[in-house]
């Protein structure tokens, strides 16, 4: 009998001034293999003892939490998403869950219905809209339910993906930012976000990388923490690239470009010895979860 596999991509949320909102999807995948029914849930798995290998693992919780009728089965996972680096982790494992739930039981649940269930668990919308439906992703979540539209990237665009050797958890990268902001940040982060869209609908890659950089609030949260965002952004701009943000909460800080420009740019990286963590040229995912096998 043919196994049920599903492949989520990674993702970047908060893309520039696109706070829980705007998300990309990576060419670097998480892989689940659905095996034979057991007596309990078993999964296998290589990150280590802090990820449960029991029910207690958040793929498992997350087909529980979508049906709990599932029986337990052996699952297989194989991923490239490093944990904590700002790559959406948490988002694979719940897109997963989710789409195996949903084909376990033949549940029929919508795309739309797939990204509310993975917003409400998550409490945010960008990463996991762009899991689902992949390429670039403009959300607004509001009482359980997210509105979403999916847009294109430029077809050249790849993203230089600096891997910082820090790891921070979503709920720690948080707390860096802050707690209130002024009316007049409120102005500067939601326009510069608006006009990245719209120059990204008018294929104007230029105004919208600038708009990426525009007032940002993760970096006034996250100050000085950032110093390897300001080298890189600066190392982008003497060879005149615009478009690095940091992903997610961070740590792993992106670049957006095509390949002649980032490479050139990951030269530039990589001899820097300053530098605390690894460079990545990734291409985009441009169509989102798959799953494949038995109905
Ligand atoms: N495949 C997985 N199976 C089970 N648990 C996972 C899996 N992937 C991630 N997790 C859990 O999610 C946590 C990481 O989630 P967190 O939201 O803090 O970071 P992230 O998703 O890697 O980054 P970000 O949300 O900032 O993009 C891990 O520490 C682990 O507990
Ligand atoms: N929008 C999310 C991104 C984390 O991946 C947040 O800021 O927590």
């Amino acid at each position: 009998m043919e196994k049920i596999i599903v492949r989520v991509p990674a993702t970047s949320g908060n893309v520039g001034n696109g706070y829980s909102s705007i998300g990309l999807a990576l060419h670097m995948y998480y892989t689940v293999i659905v095996e034979e029914e057991t007596e309990k849930w078993r999964v296998n798995h290589a990150f280590g003892d802090s990820v449960p290998h029991d029910d207690k693992n958040l793929v498992v919780q997350t087909i529980l939490k979508v049906n709990p009728k599932i029986m337990p089965h052996q699952l297989t996972v194989m991923s490239d998403v490093p944990l904590e680096k700002g790559l959406g982790s948490s988002t694979t494992a719940i897109a997963a869950g989710i789409k195996i739930a949903n084909k376990l039981e033949n549940m029929n649940l919508s795309v739309n219905d797939q990204i509310n269930i993975g917003s409400r668990m998550e409490g945010h919308p960008d990463n996991i809209a762009s899991a689902i439906l992949g390429d670039i992703t403009i959300s607004h979540y509001e009482d359980g339910k997210t509105d979403v539209v999916k847009a294109h990237m430029p077809d050249e665009m790849q993203a230089l993906v600096f891997i910082r050797n820090e790891k921070i958890t979503q709920k720690k990268g948080m707390e860096r930012f802050p707690k209130e902001i002024k009316f007049a940040q409120e102005v500067q982060t939601s326009s510069a976000s608006n006009v990245f869209v719209a120059a990204l609908m008018q294929k104007d890659w230029d105004k919208a990388a600038h708009m990426v950089e525009a007032d940002s609030l993760i970096r006034t949260g996250q100050g000085n923490d950032f110093k390897d965002f300001k080298v890189i952004q600066q190392t982008a701009h003497e060879l005149g690239i615009y478009g690095t943000y940091i992903s997610g909460v961070g740590s792993s800080i992106i670049t957006l470009g095509d390949y002649d420009h980032l490479t050139t740019l990951q030269s530039k990286i990589e001899s820097n010895d300053q530098l605390d963590g690894k460079c990545r040229l990734i291409d985009l995912d441009r169509d989102g979860a798959t799953i494949r096998g038995e109905d």
